[in-house]
């Protein structure tokens, strides 16, 4: 028998099975079924983004699971509320599907949205669509609670620069899916098959392409670097370099970042196995690389920084470089800085 598709089963039917999947939220007022959701918004200001994910421009569907697509689609939006110093509190999710998509598939989808929301935000409603390709449009609402929004564009000279969150890990399980390498099984990166080179390697590995699969962003440090006092944030969706860039334009500055192996040590270290095993670089990764959503903000040096970020650079005024301009040990980086849909 082969799998049950969504044809098999038509909309509402669909929607039955994905509804108890998601999750509820502790301020939804009325979740999925009705015309609109209703939800709480305690602040009277709401915060709202809205991302879109597209089949085979931001994953392939022999790469990642409905479950992986699900949490990615989550996450993507959560950093964007986050990035503004908000809570995030719903999602509403728009799915474009095949009607050939395995059931299974959309119920995975459902689970991993679940599993990329932190406890108390709700996916309160959507829509569906057929069509050629999968997409996956969320839309996140956030409660500010009371903070000022952090814009991109408060940075001032002086600012500490930091970074919460991994760097370069998505971008290096894209190029590991994108050479066509197999992803090692857990029993390959943990148990006594490999030797010790062969195990670092699949744990690294599997790192990697987790983190492309299913990112994690340092969530909570959003409000809590609204509260250290940040004076610019946003997320890494493009590239370190490309996003310092707009930090930097919107705030009419310079970002100094640190020389890498200070800055970026530890996801050096972590990704050199896979850097080695591809020819590649894991410089280029960490800085140019995208989909990790970390938070990327600054704050005035004498501030304590928050859990979770770590200093990777300084604010400095425009003179010898012009605002807008993005350094790292002192000079601008020749390289790749980021992904433009456009542009490549
Ligand atoms: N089609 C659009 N209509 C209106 N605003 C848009 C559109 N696309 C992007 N924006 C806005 O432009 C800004 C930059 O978008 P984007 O680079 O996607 O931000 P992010 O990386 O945080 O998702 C955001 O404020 C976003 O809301
Ligand atoms: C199959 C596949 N090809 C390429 C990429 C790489 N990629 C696609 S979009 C993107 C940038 C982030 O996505 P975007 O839609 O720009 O999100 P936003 O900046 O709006 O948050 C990257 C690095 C990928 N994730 N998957
Ligand atoms: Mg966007
Ligand atoms: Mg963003
Ligand atoms: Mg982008």
């Amino acid at each position: 028998m082969p799998a049950p598709t969504i044809a098999d089963l038509g909309e509402d039917a669909l929607l039955t099975r994905l509804f108890p999947l998601l999750p509820a939220g502790s301020g939804t007022l009325l979740g999925p079924g009705d015309d609109a959701a209703v939800v709480r918004a305690p602040d009277a200001r709401v915060v709202v983004t809205t991302d879109v994910l597209v089949e085979d421009r931001h994953f392939r569907l022999d790469w990642s699971s409905g479950e992986d697509v699900g949490w990615r689609a989550a996450v993507q939006n959560l950093a964007d509320v986050a990035a503004m110093g908000a809570v995030p509190t719903s999602l509403v999710v728009a799915l474009v599907v095949p009607a050939t998509t395995p059931v299974a598939w959309v119920e995975g989808l459902g689970r991993g949205l679940a599993g990329g929301c932190p406890e108390g935000v709700g996916v309160v409603g959507g829509d569906l669509s057929g069509g050629e390709h999968v997409a996956v449009a969320v839309t996140a609402l956030g409660d500010l609670a009371g903070r000022a929004p952090v814009r991109r564009s408060g940075a001032r000279p002086g600012d500490v620069v930091a970074h919460a969150g991994v760097r370069g890990h998505s971008a290096a399980g894209y190029a590991w899916l994108a050479a066509g390498r197999p992803v090692p099984d857990a029993e390959t990166a943990d148990g006594e098959g490999a030797d010790a080179e062969g195990r670092a390697l699949a744990r690294a590995v599997r790192l990697a392409v987790r983190g492309y699969r299913r990112p994690v962003s340092p969530l909570v440090g959003g409000p809590a670097a609204a509260d250290a006092g940040a004076t610019a944030m946003l997320d890494v969706s493009d590239g370190l370099l490309r996003d310092a860039g707009r930090l930097a334009r919107a705030s009419g500055v310079v970002v100094h970042l640190d020389p890498p192996a200070d800055a970026f040590g530890e996801d050096l270290a972590a990704l050199a196995p896979v850097a080695r095993a591809l020819g590649a670089d894991a410089e280029a990764w960490v800085l140019a690389g995208g989909e990790d959503h970390g938070l990327l903000a600054t704050f005035p040096a004498d501030a304590s920084l928050p859990a979770g970020f770590r200093r990777i650079g300084v604010v400095g005024a425009p003179g010898e470089w012009t605002a807008g301009t993005v350094t790292v040990a002192g000079r601008v980086p020749s390289g790749p800085v980021g992904w433009d849909h456009f542009r490549g």
